[in-house]
């Protein structure tokens, strides 16, 4: 069953009559995971924006994208906003600008959840308990009366992916969610993101320059280039064989790091 399925998305910036994504077509099957990655700038978070219908008013958007078989341009304002989160939710680069920094984490974690859920304020409580020992953040209770820049990174992360976990959205869209972390807090909550796949069984679109991580965990590749996709496919065909000089290139040059990890440290990194 398709999930997701975009027809020729187009974005404009109106002011400049700049086309900044071209065309973009593809689609997702549910419960699996499509990675796009591309340089800087070459349309992945617009288009990953375009999915919760987040775009600025400045860009103009065309083309079809139907979220389980319904056209989200069709949704009111108050029916996408219950859509976002509870069925599309996501998860940033920097978890630090997804929340108020005048409150608390547990109040914007209750608030999500009843903006969703009807359940009794010991209910909400017990569940954020658990979801947030399941991402290994020890202390829920201390770790929801911090406010969002007291915690580092890689601990808002997994704040995002416990609140997934309550949420249970049916596709989750994470835009480079490891990108701010250092290597091994970027290990660590990739493996998060793994196990939230395999427990609650959502499609996800992931976001990333790395393809060593892509590779990890993702079962479609789409590569785009100055706002148009250059190459989609299994990520095991788009690796093994790829149609398109720029995605050579971009395999090559993780490669070439990959080699140079090796050197240095002497073990087997495979990209
Ligand atoms: N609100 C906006 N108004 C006008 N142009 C924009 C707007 N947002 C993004 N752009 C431009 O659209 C292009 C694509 O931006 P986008 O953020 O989608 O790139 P990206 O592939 O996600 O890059 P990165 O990997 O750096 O996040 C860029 O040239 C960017 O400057």
């Amino acid at each position: 069953m398709t999930i997701l399925k975009v027809t020729g998305l187009t974005i404009l910036d109106e002011r400049t009559g700049d086309t900044l994504v071209k065309d973009s077509s593809f689609q997702l099957k549910k419960g699996t995971c499509l990675a796009i990655a591309g340089e800087s700038g070459s349309g992945k978070s617009l288009t990953c924006r375009a999915l919760m219908r987040l775009n600025q008013p400045g860009l103009k958007e065309t083309g079809t994208i139907l979220f389980k078989g319904e056209d989200i341009s069709l949704f009111t304002k108050k029916e996408m906003r219950k859509k976002r989160g509870r069925e599309i939710y996501m998860i940033m680069q920097n978890g630090m600008t997804a929340f108020d920094p005048s409150s608390v984490i547990g109040v914007h974690l209750k608030q999500a959840a009843a903006e969703h859920f009807d359940w009794s304020a010991e209910e909400t409580e017990r569940k954020l308990h658990w979801a947030l020992e399941s991402v290994l953040l020890k202390n829920p209770g201390e770790v929801m009366n911090h406010y969002p820049h007291q915690l580092s990174g890689g601990m808002m992360q997994r704040v995002m992916i416990a609140l997934a976990l309550v949420l249970e959205p049916d596709l989750i869209i994470a835009d480079e969610p490891t990108t701010a972390l250092d290597a091994i807090t970027q290990y660590e909550v990739m493996n998060e993101l793994s196990r939230l796949r395999e427990r609650i069984g959502c499609s996800m679109i992931f976001v990333s320059h790395d393809l060593a991580m892509v590779r990890k965990i993702a079962d479609e590749l789409l590569v785009m280039k100055e706002g148009e996709i250059v190459e989609c496919g299994t990520v095991e065909s788009v690796f093994r064989k790829p149609k398109n000089d720029y995605t050579s290139y971009l395999i090559s040059t993780r490669q070439a790091l990959s080699d140079h990890f090796t050197s240095l440290m002497g073990s087997r990194e495979q990209c």
